[in-house]
Order: structure tokens, then sequence, then C-alpha cells
């Protein structure tokens, strides 16, 4: 026993033994292939790429079984129809990998600093009286059980949902989103976009969620919420014509029947980040005219 574990060692201490070198970088790769691998299952999770994934199962299952029985004809045929299966698959996933790379494009690694919309600085930014008036506006729909939907836009600028709808120039305040949501008004349909302190546009279609985690008692308004939070960084708003609940939606997230206290924060928040990324597009034009100065 004693000579065998002896020779062990003494093998596991030869220089024959491979060791590994772990660097640093290594540990930074392992973490990202584990972040993304997650994410790409999650995505597989909520989408109809599940089903696909479990008929690629049944394929692959298939080519094994004829590669253990050596039948050469299928075998050949599966190996010639791969690349035109990779094609199908791209191209009957196409929402679905569009809306994942938005997704990936929505992440805020750097995209701020690099403006490619023409947003004026004051657009930037909305006012505690913006806050005031979606918040108050909601809750006496919710009492009286107007439906609404409100899209208060962030960095991602929203003008391909905007141009869904008819355009407006006008500031928010309780008055003017309880009467365009009042029932049987020209514009009461579909969702208003909040662009800083401006309502831009009403009676907007937005996209519908396909996530199969959406609780079945809610309908096409709030599956367009949560659409809208998929495809982009915007804060949604919907008041529930059935049950007067206000509820949020972002980042593909529902949050139902909310308190006035709980909304006004959530915008608050997203006002504050606003500024945030302001207060970083002047220091990068700051830098960049310095840079311009300096050469
Ligand atoms: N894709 C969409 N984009 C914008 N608005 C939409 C969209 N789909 C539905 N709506 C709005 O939602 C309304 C229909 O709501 P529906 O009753 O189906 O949804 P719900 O989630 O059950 O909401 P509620 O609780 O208010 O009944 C439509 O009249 C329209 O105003």
């Amino acid at each position: 026993m004693n000579t065998v574990l002896t020779q062990v060692l003494k093998r596991f201490v030869s220089e024959s033994w491979y060791f590994p070198q772990i660097r640093v970088v290594d540990a930074v790769e392992i973490l990202i292939i584990t972040f993304l691998f997650y994410q790409i299952i999650l995505w597989i999770k909520n989408t109809k790429a599940w089903m696909l994934l479990r008929g690629i199962l049944v394929v692959a299952l298939f080519i094994l079984v004829a590669a253990v029985f050596k039948m050469y004809t299928i075998l050949w045929i599966a190996q010639n129809s791969l690349p035109v299966m990779a094609t199908a698959v791209v191209i009957i996933f196409q929402p679905e990998l569009r809306r994942a790379l938005e997704k990936l494009g929505e992440k805020q690694f750097v995209p701020n600093m690099v403006t490619l919309d023409k947003r004026g600085k004051d657009n930037v930014r909305f006012s505690q009286k913006t806050i005031d008036g979606i918040v108050e506006a909601s809750f006496a729909m919710g009492a009286v059980k107007t439906g609404a939907l409100i899209v208060v836009e962030q960095a991602i600028m929203l003008t391909e949902y905007e141009s869904t709808g008819i355009a407006l120039d006008c500031i928010v305040s309780p008055q003017v989103l309880i009467n365009i949501f009042e029932h049987n008004t020209p514009l009461h349909d579909g969702a208003i976009i909040v662009r800083g302190d401006r309502i831009v546009s009403a009676t907007c279609y937005l996209p519908l969620s396909d996530n199969m985690g959406i609780s079945k008692e809610l309908g096409t308004r709030h599956r367009a919420a949560v659409g809208m939070s998929e495809v982009s960084d915007a804060l949604i708003v919907t008041v529930s014509e059935e049950t007067g609940y206000v509820s949020v939606a972002m980042g593909g997230q529902l949050v139902r029947n909310v308190t006035p206290e709980y909304l006004k924060k959530r915008l608050e928040s997203i006002s504050k980040k606003s500024v945030e990324i302001g207060r970083l597009k002047k220091i990068w034009k700051g830098w960049r005219s310095h840079e311009k100065g300096v050469d």
C-alpha cells in the first residue's frame, strides 16, 4: 500500500506530470464563458429556441444512431445538409437573434460615451414636475379604471416606435395625460412616448413580448409594455383598464400593482441616470474638444 502511495506521489511530483499554468487571464476567460453560457441558456429558455434545441437533440440522436450502425447514406445526407440547416436556423430565429443583439447593445458598457444620437442637452433629463405628473395621472386613471400605456424613453431613441403613432409636442402634465387616455377620444389607443419633459407621440404601436412567463391574466397592453422593455432601456408604465392597477416594466421585467412611492422612486432613479449620462457626455465632449485644441 505504502509503495503504491509513494509511486503515485513520485509521479505526482515528477516532471512528466502535467500541471496547467493558470493565469489570471484564464480565470477571467472561464468567468466570461460561464456568463455567456448562462445568458445563452436563459435566452433559450425564454424564447422559441427551447423547441429548436429539443429538435436539434432529436436530430443529433438520429445521426448518432446512424453513425453507430454505419448507415453511410444517412451520414452523407446529414453532413451535406448541415450548412443548409444552419442557415435555416438563422432565418427562422431572425427576430429572436435580433432581439438578443439589441439587448446586448442596450447594456451600457460604452454606448453612452459614443453618442450616436443628435439629442439636445435639454432633452437628456426630465424634471420632477414630469415625474410627479406621470405618477399623479397614472394613479388618477387607475382609480377610475382608465387604461394607459406610457413609455418613458431613456438613452435608446425610440424613433422607430414613435413613427407608428401620431406626432405630438407637448409638455407632460397630469391633465394632458388623463385627457389623452380618456375613452373614446382619438389618441387614447396604444402608447404614448415621453422624451425628456415632452410627450412626442401618441397611439404608438409597441412590439409584443413572446415571453411565456407572463401571466395569462394579462392581455396585450401589458405584453406590449414588456415587449418594449425587452428591446429598449425605456421604463413603461401601464394602467390596467380591468383592475386599475399601475404596473412598471423595465428590462423585460414587469412589476405589477405598484404604489405611487415605488413609481416615483423608479422614475427618479432613471432621471438621475439620465443626468449622469448627460454629465458623462459633457465630459467626453469637453475632452474631445480639448484633444482637438491640443492637436
Ligand atoms: N402592441 C400594442 N402597442 C400599443 N398598445 C397596445 C398594443 N396592444 C394593445 N395595446 C393597447 O392595449 C389595449 C388592449 O388592452 P387589453 O385589454 O388587451 O390588455 P390588458 O393587458 O388585459 O390590459 P387591461 O388590464 O387594461 O385590460 C388596446 O386598446 C391598446 O390601447
